[in-house]
């Protein structure tokens, strides 16, 4: 389209193709995708109008691109469409009608009616029903369409699905992270590639700006659909990008939104290193009933017959550092059962397991209880055999079954 009517590049299309191609050969394998403007394996009689792309080549992967009709989305599956018409992909796309707003479903027809005419094969529109949340209306949403991501992804044996987040949107939720006092994974924002129920999704756009996707529409002759929601200040997303961002660089000076950007992406492997760490450590640290003698041993309420336990030797978890512990002891009240503590209780707990004088259990989210357990000198005695450590256990139960 653009390189056919004026016969050279936007440099802003080449710069997101550039970081496009870079997200689908980090995720998919080097070689899947050429750099943008280079000549690539597959390509054969390809147009630029659509009609061309070589869908029939099950060899090469097939990604979808998740649309809503907003400029991001549609400004990805643009640039997707490039890459599937040389013959490196095939690209289809997934459009959810959360059914929400009255005309939803001419919004969502009409999107896919120019994602088919973009040559992206297969569209699927997909209706769900917004079930209430107890964490709110917006993750409700979000819960409904990543079911649908995930049977599309069943469906069709996508290898990955594409989101439209920019840096901007990657600016805000920092932002929304730092003001609700969230930890390293939170100021990491977005991740760029993540795998969540066995679907890969991949983020293409965070460096690319909210002003540059709008060239980008421009450039490629897109029409999105503008969610009226995105400008309802009621909603905290919109009031940070309306108004609080704004603010925020208009005196603070500098590009707030470049920089919260920029911190995400210092934190980001941060973030990781340290989950996978603790990820490694929770088994080092997790001892088994067998191991302790039996659960008759340990003195536990009824509920701990049919409960998932799991055990942690106190001594270990002593001897980890502060920031490891934390992020081990949170991922053990989620193997519990329960959810993951907020900075208060998972303080109580991380002082719980520290210190000998504080009293149990302590409640954590989830109906997950922990207990401190030790050994009597008498039972030591006894039963010479058990292995519990001199500093004892912490075991955490959820009473929820
Ligand atoms: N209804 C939907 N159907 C399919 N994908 C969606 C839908 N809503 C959001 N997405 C995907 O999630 C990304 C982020 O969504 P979000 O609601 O934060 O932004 P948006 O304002 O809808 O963005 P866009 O400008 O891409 O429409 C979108 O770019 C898109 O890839």
């Amino acid at each position: 389209m653009q390189e056919a009517r004026k016969g050279r590049l936007n440099p802003t299309v080449g710069a997101a193709r550039g970081a496009l191609a870079s997200a689908l050969n980090d995720a998919l394998g080097p070689g899947t995708v050429a750099p943008a403007g280079r000549a690539t394996r597959n390509r054969q009689d390809v147009s630029e109008q659509g009609a061309g792309i070589q869908h029939e080549n099950s060899a090469v992967p097939l990604v979808l691109v998740a649309v809503s009709g907003g400029p991001d989305s549609l400004a990805l599956a643009s640039l997707t469409a490039h890459f599937a018409r040389r013959g490196d992909l095939r690209a289809g796309a997934i459009v959810v009608d959360h059914q929400l707003q009255e005309g939803s479903g001419e919004v969502a027809e009409s999107t896919a009616h120019v994602l088919r005419q973009m040559g992206l094969s297969p569209v699927l529109v997909e209706k769900v029903t917004v079930n209430s949340s107890s964490e709110g209306p917006e993750m409700a949403a979000r819960l409904a369409r990543y079911g649908a991501f995930e049977k599309a992804v069943r469906e069709t044996g996508a290898a990955a699905v594409l989101l439209g987040h920019t840096l901007d949107d990657q600016a805000e939720t920092v932002l929304l992270g730092l003001a609700r006092g969230s930890g390293t994974r939170s100021l990491a924002g977005m991740p760029a590639l993540k795998e969540e129920n066995g679907v890969t999704y991949l983020r293409p756009l965070l460096s690319v700006r909210r002003s540059e996707i709008e060239e980008i529409c421009a450039a490629e002759n897109l029409n999105p659909w503008y969610d009226p929601t995105n400008t309802d200040q009621s909603l905290m997303r919109a009031k940070v990008r309306h108004s609080i961002l704004p603010y925020l660089e208009e005196h603070l000076g500098g590009d707030v939104a470049l920089s919260l950007a920029r911190t995400a992406a210092i934190t980001g492997p941060d973030a990781l290193y340290m989950h996978q760490q603790a990820e490694a450590t929770l088994t080092r640290v997790e001892t088994s009933l067998t191991e302790v003698g039996g659960l008759e041993k340990l003195n536990l309420p009824p509920a701990a017959e049919t409960a998932d336990l799991v055990l942690l030797d106190r001594a270990s978890l002593l001897n980890l550092h502060p920031a490891l512990r934390g992020r081990v002891l949170a991922l053990a009240v989620k193997k519990a059962g329960g959810f993951n503590p907020g900075f208060e209780r998972l303080g109580a707990l991380n002082e719980f397991v520290k210190e000998h004088s504080i009293a149990g259990p302590v409640q954590l989210p989830g109906h997950v209880s922990a207990y401190r357990r030790r050994p009597s000198a008498a039972l030591l005695r006894q039963e010479k055999q058990i292995n519990l450590k001199k500093t004892g256990l912490i075991v955490l139960l959820s009473t929820s079954k």
